[in-house]
């Protein structure tokens, strides 16, 4: 496979795919690459429904294999919380800012040691034929008491990656991409990825 289309409209997962697909030399496309494609309502309750659900549903749209991205944050002090809503947390305008504050007012007075929590990214790819395969990756950190740094997305800022001491929006698009929650999934896919595409690797 030397394309592939990636089922998101996130600009800030796109650039990472990109970086991380260009070492193999598979060029990305995605849904803004294309006009009009229609959001797919997220209407699973896990990260891998929500993923598979975007990826067969563009897979269909196309006729070609897709691969899609179900993240989010899960913060142990709230109970998992903002996990599969993370994109919505604060309101259906997916408003990375206002997230990030809410994150923040709920976890006021938690100290520094309690306030673990992981990135976490579920890759689903989904062929034409109806074949359906999903891959985890895993992040973990501690959640600031402000955010810091400008680099990355949604919430990066408030993402202490303990590894490199500094914030997710603080590490080069490079380094996060040697550690992160999508770096690693990735990693699973890449290692399956010749079986996966037997019969399309002329493609
Ligand atoms: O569904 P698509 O179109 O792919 O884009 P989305 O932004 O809606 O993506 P999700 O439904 O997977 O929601 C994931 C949310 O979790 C957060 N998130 C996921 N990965 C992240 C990362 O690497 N850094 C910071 N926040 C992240 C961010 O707020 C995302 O909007
Ligand atoms: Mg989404």
């Amino acid at each position: 496979m030397k394309r592939m289309i990636i089922a998101t409209k996130n600009k800030g997962k796109i650039a990472e795919f990109q970086q991380l697909f260009a070492k193999k030399g598979v060029e990305i496309r995605s849904l803004l690459d294309y006009d009009d494609v229609p959001d797919v309502e997220e209407t699973g309750t896990t990260f891998a429904e929500n993923a598979i659900l975007k990826a067969t549903t563009i897979a269909n749209m196309f006729h070609e294999p897709v691969i899609a991205d179900d993240s989010g944050l899960i913060v142990d002090a709230l109970n998992g919380e903002p996990g599969v809503y993370s994109a919505r947390y604060a309101g259906e305008g997916k408003n990375d800012q206002a997230n990030i504050e809410k994150v923040l007012k709920k976890l006021q007075g938690v100290p520094f040691e309690q306030r673990t929590a992981r990135f976490h990214c579920t890759l689903a790819v989904a062929k034409p034929n109806g074949d359906v395969t999903t891959v985890d990756g895993v992040c973990e950190g501690y959640i600031t008491e402000e955010p810091v740094g400008e680099n990355g997305f949604g919430y990066d800022p408030i993402f202490f990656v303990p590894e490199k001491q500094r914030t997710m929006a603080q590490l080069t698009k490079e380094e996060k991409n040697e550690i992160s929650h999508r770096a690693k999934a990735l990693q699973h896919l890449l290692h399956i990825w010749d079986k996966l595409f037997e019969k399309e690797n002329e493609s």
